[in-house]
């Protein structure tokens, strides 16, 4: 092309000089940049996993998360209605069981007055406005501290399933709002549902932890409820996903689907919000992400160093959960968050 001919061309072009699509146009003010906004996060996108623990003194630090506490009770109780106040709408709560009530056969996780259901009781009394989840798995109440009930070191799934069962109906009997199995056995939430329906609950929720990997970002929190140390033999990778796997995420969400799951989640969060995206697009289910404890102490240790700003990846990272569809996260940060919210 001659120099000639290029220049002719040029003119001919109706929207002045190159380039004629300027994406940054919409980026120059703050108001323009919250008009064209896409996402957004609210103080009704969280969930706050909270650790509930026996005696002693009210408030016990978490080490390896810092700014989390082991609560008892009646902590848990002012800490809810905190919650409340903020308007998060509801908090999954974690046991710290003691090691003496743990057992091959977990018995304790279908006792009336566990520590679990005891602390559901006391919160639904104390703070009815607050949503209540719990984690349906045996991992806190078995001395293996694995998910499951075990037999010559195999996790055996039906005869797991029949202990879940028992222990949702406790909690659902305690009044327990959602019942959130994160044991991944293969049929729990069919038999969870039929059973819970029977009984009387059919208005009791079941967020599934349907797509749930064998993660190594689970590390602090088994600190926290102390199953690490009794977590010896082995991992759970004969239960929970393999890190590589997508579709057989969505193949998992699509039998809890059909099961009768009213929430889908997927755990960890961030690592895996390409799952997140595929699960929503593939049900349109309300769906949650779970930012596990390595994700808040990977958060908490940098910004301890001053090598990331707290606020802003916190912030950042919980709306990253929205853009990949994700409808709430449960997040250790949620009071933190709210807070910050409540402010702005
Ligand atoms: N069924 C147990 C359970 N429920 C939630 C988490 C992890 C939460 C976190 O890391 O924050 C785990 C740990 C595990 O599967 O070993
Ligand atoms: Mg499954």
């Amino acid at each position: 092309m001659t120099e000639h001919s290029h220049d002719r061309h040029a003119k001919r072009q109706p929207f002045g000089q190159f380039p004629r699509i300027r994406l940054r146009r919409t980026r120059q003010e703050d108001w323009s940049r919250r008009l064209v906004a896409e996402n957004a996060l609210t103080v009704n996108d969280l969930i706050w996993p909270v650790f509930v623990k026996e005696g002693g003194p009210a408030r016990e630090a978490v080490p390896s998360m810092p700014g989390v506490d082991r609560l008892t009770i009646p902590a848990l109780l002012k800490a809810a209605e905190k919650a409340a106040k903020l308007g998060i709408p509801a908090l999954a709560l974690f046991p710290v069981v003691p090691r003496e009530k743990k057992s091959a056969g977990a018995e304790e996780a279908f006792r009336a007055d566990n520590l679990c259901n005891r602390a559901v009781k006391a919160l639904k009394k104390a703070v009815p406005e607050i949503g209540v989840i719990c984690d349906v798995a045996l991992d806190p109440y078995t001395d293996h501290g694995h998910d499951g009930l075990m037999q010559n070191d195999v996790i055996l799934n039906d005869e797991t399933i029949a202990v879940l069962i028992r222990q949702t109906l406790a909690q659902a009997e305690a009044g327990v709002d959602i019942a959130a199995p994160s044991d991944m056995m293969d049929g729990r939430i069919g038999r969870i549902r039929d059973a819970l329906d029977a009984a009387g609950f059919e208005r009791v929720k079941i967020m599934s932890y349907a797509a749930k990997y064998a993660s190594g970002f689970y590390g602090p929190f088994r600190d926290a409820v102390g199953s690490k140390s009794s977590l010896g033999k082995g991992d759970k990778r004969t239960y929970q996903m393999d890190s590589g796997n997508g579709d057989e995420a969505v193949r998992e969400c699509a039998l809890d689907v059909a099961e009768g799951a009213d929430m889908l989640m997927v755990k960890p969060g961030l690592p895996y919000l390409d799952i997140v995206w595929r699960v929503k697009e593939a049900f349109k289910l309300p769906t949650f992400a779970y930012q596990v404890s390595g994700e808040y102490a990977m958060i908490k240790a940098a910004a301890q160093n001053g090598w990331l700003d707290n606020d802003r990846v916190v912030m950042e990272s919980l709306l990253c959960f929205k853009r990949a569809g994700a409808d709430g996260i449960l997040t250790y940060s949620a009071i933190e968050v709210a807070e910050k919210l409540a402010k702005a």
